[in-house]
């Protein structure tokens, strides 16, 4: 089970910082600790025992002063002995010390390694691998309660007890193959996989949700020139990003910006303002406002609300009408001079509309949470456990499918092995997820993704 190589890694990122972790994991740790490391007290190297000391290097020059920890396997992130060297946050520090432990048995490790460690050595599943990864990019508050509640094994466990719910069904008829007159007992059998159908849903109905949470969604702001975009933006993003003045036409190329909209990681597109120009420049940021209309996930429709409505509003709206919009009068601090509902019983998508003052701030708290709502389906946030990656969503939909037909196969009384081939997809999807069953190119794709040290 455990691997006989013994890898090693920065575990900090590059560059300057207080201090810098040199990451160690294999059968060489301790050997390693015992050759590069001269600490200042007498002892051995006990486990979870962090202790003062230097790196020296092979002629017995000081490398760094540094604080250092083994840990035993089985009980460490790897599940193989580590060791951890602190030293000082500076390259030549770390690459020095790094050279040290390569010099003495280890060789360096490729991204993601520790964790595939973890992982292949039975101490996280790969769901929980994933998780490490979410909550490192995790990009709101919501979204790392979402990973952290992942990586505690929250969802390995609803998956474990989905499994062990289909695993009886799945033996029993799996025996009865061989004895194909016999009856099957779907009053016995049928219950639990009923069960299982409903966690499973109720997973599902998350799903989307929380992979919003996770993933974010583009919110291009539109209008016309001088509408009071690059305001908004600035506003829900608090900070002066985007250039502002009362000449239209300021804004000539689409600038984003990700803003936390309700634990929404939401990438917000200030665009030029749309609109029929001779002026070259302006023409092509008015074709890259459309070209971002059409990939945004919502669309933020901006009308100046101290005017009256114009022809241009209406072009503009026309344009939006195959995205959900939301439709926000601006300027309402200068009163509410637009009459919009000729442009909102016209719009198919409309969503929901809004008066908003970037300058006063009236508004926006309040668009964040309709914003965070159109992305959520419409509906509030769901308080069951939330599944926020895709690649688990599409299993589930699979097991889910899978266990709809083996259901469907007892209630019409179909061939036993039929079910059994069924509740076997089922149990082997839902394995994906965990990394059961899983193929080893997806394995080496998943931990790729992870950085050098984690
Ligand atoms: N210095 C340091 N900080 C770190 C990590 C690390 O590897 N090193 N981690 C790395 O990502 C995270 C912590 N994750 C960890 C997960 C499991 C174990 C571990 O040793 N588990 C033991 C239980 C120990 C006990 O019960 O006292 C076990 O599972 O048996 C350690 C760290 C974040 N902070
Ligand atoms: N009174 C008031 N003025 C605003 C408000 N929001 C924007 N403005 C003013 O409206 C003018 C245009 O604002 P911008 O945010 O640059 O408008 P824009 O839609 O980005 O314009 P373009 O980039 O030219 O398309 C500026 O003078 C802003 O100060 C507001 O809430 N109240
Ligand atoms: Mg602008």
């Amino acid at each position: 089970m455990l691997y006989a190589d013994t890898i090693a890694a920065l575990a900090t990122p590059p560059g300057v910082g207080g201090v810098g972790i040199i990451r160690v994991s294999g059968p060489h740790s301790l050997a390693i600790a015992q050759a590069v490391i001269k600490p200042r007290r007498k002892g051995v190297w006990r486990s979870y025992q962090m202790r003062y000391g230097h790196v020296l290097d092979e002629q017995g020059h000081v490398v760094d002063e540094v604080l250092a920890v083994f840990f035993k396997g089985p009980r460490s992130f790897t599940g193989e002995d580590i060791l951890e060297i602190h030293c000082h946050g500076g390259p030549l520090p770390l690459r020095r010390t790094l050279s040290l432990a390569l010099a003495h048995g280890a060789r360096l490790a490729n991204p993601g390694e520790f964790s595939l460690r973890a992982f292949a050595n039975g101490r996280i599943d790969l769901a929980q691998a994933e998780a490490t990864l979410d909550v490192i990019e995790a990009q709101t508050n919501l979204g790392l309660s979402l990973a952290l509640d992942q990586l505690g094994g929250g969802l390995s466990r609803d998956l474990r007890s989905l499994r062990e719910q289909l695993m009886y069904p799945l033996a029993y008829v799996t025996a009865l193959t061989d004895f194909p007159e016999d009856d099957v007992p779907s009053e016995e059998l049928l219950p639990p996989l009923q069960q299982a159908h409903s966690l499973l849903r109720q997973l599902l109905a998350g799903a989307d949700q929380g992979v919003v949470v996770r993933e974010g969604a583009r919110a291009a702001l539109v209008g016309r020139p001088n509408a009071g975009k690059s305001s908004l933006m600035n506003a829900l993003l608090r900070t002066e990003r985007a250039i502002v003045t009362a000449i239209p036409g300021t804004t000539r190329d689409t600038l984003e910006e990700t803003a936390n909209l309700g634990g929404i990681p939401v990438v917000l597109i200030d665009t030029a303002g749309i609109t029929e120009t001779d002026d070259v420049v302006e023409r092509i940021g008015v074709e890259r406002s459309r070209a971002a209309l059409s990939k945004a996930d919502l669309v933020l429709l901006l009308i100046d609300g101290s005017q009256p409505l114009s022809v241009e509003d209406l072009a503009i709206a026309q344009l939006t009408h195959e995205r959900p919009t939301i439709l926000i009068a601006t300027k309402a601090d200068l009163g509410q001079h637009a009459d919009l509902t000729p442009l909102s019983q016209a719009h198919p998508a409309l969503r929901g509309s809004i008066a908003i003052s970037s300058q006063a701030g009236t508004g926006l708290d309040y668009l964040g949470t309709m914003v965070a709502e159109q992305l959520l389906g419409g509906l509030p946030l769901s308080d069951a456990r939330l599944v926020t990656n895709p690649r688990h969503r599409d299993a589930l939909r699979r097991a889910n499918a899978a266990l709809e037909q083996a259901i469907q196969g007892f209630q019409e009384g179909r061939p036993v092995d039929l079910i059994a081939i069924d509740l076997h997809e089922a149990i082997a999807s839902l394995g994906e997820i965990t990394g059961e069953t899983v193929e080893h190119d997806l394995l080496n794709l998943i931990f790729s993704r992870f950085c050098i040290g984690k």
